[in-house]
């Protein structure tokens, strides 16, 4: 088991241990528990979905990088598949605030990069921010998606977002988790086109900027991410974010980061290569190469 766990597992109650412990032994287990993996942890514990997902929350928040605050905020996503994937806020120390993810948006584009189509719902330890019930308000499931709290009744995104903006304003209709292709052709080398595809995959409807960053680690692993841009712009999640968002969800460190690459549109009217280039050296990496779309 990672390290970052023993804590927060030492807390859960007994039955769900035993049913965690064989799903949580790697220390590379990826922050997602599958479908079956959700039916049998409600089988072990006799929990219903929304228990459960409270019950984890600790997990979640174990995965939080809160080096400026060590305020832990866990999140976990719910996917149309029954995926459920877990969330940790980030923030990077030499970086600037703005480069800082929030739980649900780790937990929510955690889904997103892993192929998910759809939320169901969110569970939070805490009171979303109002940046993030405006992340969330890009999602295709709209006002719909349910938001769960400590200690208060399931409430709908509407309810927690009233009198919303969001991408209809600006006349908007593909939304964050609507498949996307932009049609870029990904070429030379694995991490390369991993780049490549992460922008294609990227949800850019704003300004036109698709951009996608993939990391490789010394064992050879590969993470990417893609950009994903927000209506009110602000809470809009960089492609180099969505990238370490996973690399250490999945229980890497940034000095397991060997080489980065970042693809974007040589003529953007937006280009992430100085905000990537200067958040990477802050994390000590300095191996980092950019590919021009075309
Ligand atoms: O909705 C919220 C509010 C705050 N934070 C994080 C951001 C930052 O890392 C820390 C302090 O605000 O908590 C979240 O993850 N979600
Ligand atoms: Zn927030």
């Amino acid at each position: 088991m990672h390290p970052r766990f023993h804590t927060a597992f030492a807390g859960l109650a007994e039955n769900l241990q035993s049913a965690l412990a064989p799903i949580l032994a790697d220390t590379h287990f990826p922050a997602l528990l599958t479908a079956a993996q959700v039916a049998t942890l409600k089988e072990a514990t006799g929990l219903d979905e929304d228990a459960l997902a409270f019950a984890l929350l600790p997990l979640a928040a174990a995965c939080a990088r809160a080096d400026l605050s060590h305020f832990n905020v866990g999140a976990i996503a719910r996917g149309i598949s029954g995926t459920w994937y877990f969330g940790g806020n980030m923030e990077f120390l030499g970086a600037t605030m703005q480069q800082t993810v929030h739980a649900e948006q780790s937990a929510i584009s955690h889904a997103w990069l892993r192929g998910e189509k759809g939320l169901s719902a969110i569970t939070v330890n805490y009171t979303p921010c109002g940046h993030c019930r405006q992340f969330m308000n890009e999602l295709n499931s709209g006002l719909e998606l349910r938001i769960n709290l400590p200690g208060r009744a399931p409430h709908t995104l509407r309810d927690y977002l009233p009198d919303a903006f969001g991408p209809k304003d600006l006349e908007i209709k593909t939304l964050l988790m609507d498949e996307q292709h932009h049609g870029f052709t990904p070429t030379g080398d694995a991490l390369a086109q991993a780049a490549v595809n992460a922008a294609n995959a990227s949800h850019s409807p704003y300004s036109q900027s698709p951009s996608g960053v993939a990391l490789e680690c010394r064992d050879g692993r590969i993470f990417t991410g893609s950009y994903a841009e927000n209506a009110a712009f602000n809470p809009t999640l960089p492609p180099l974010q969505g990238a370490l968002n996973l690399l250490s969800l999945n229980g890497y460190d940034y000095p397991d980061i060997q080489r980065a690459i970042l693809a974007e549109k040589a003529d953007a009217p937006l280009i992430q290569w100085d905000a990537t280039a200067a958040t990477l050296r802050a994390l000590g990496c300095d191996r980092f190469d950019r590919i021009l779309l075309a």
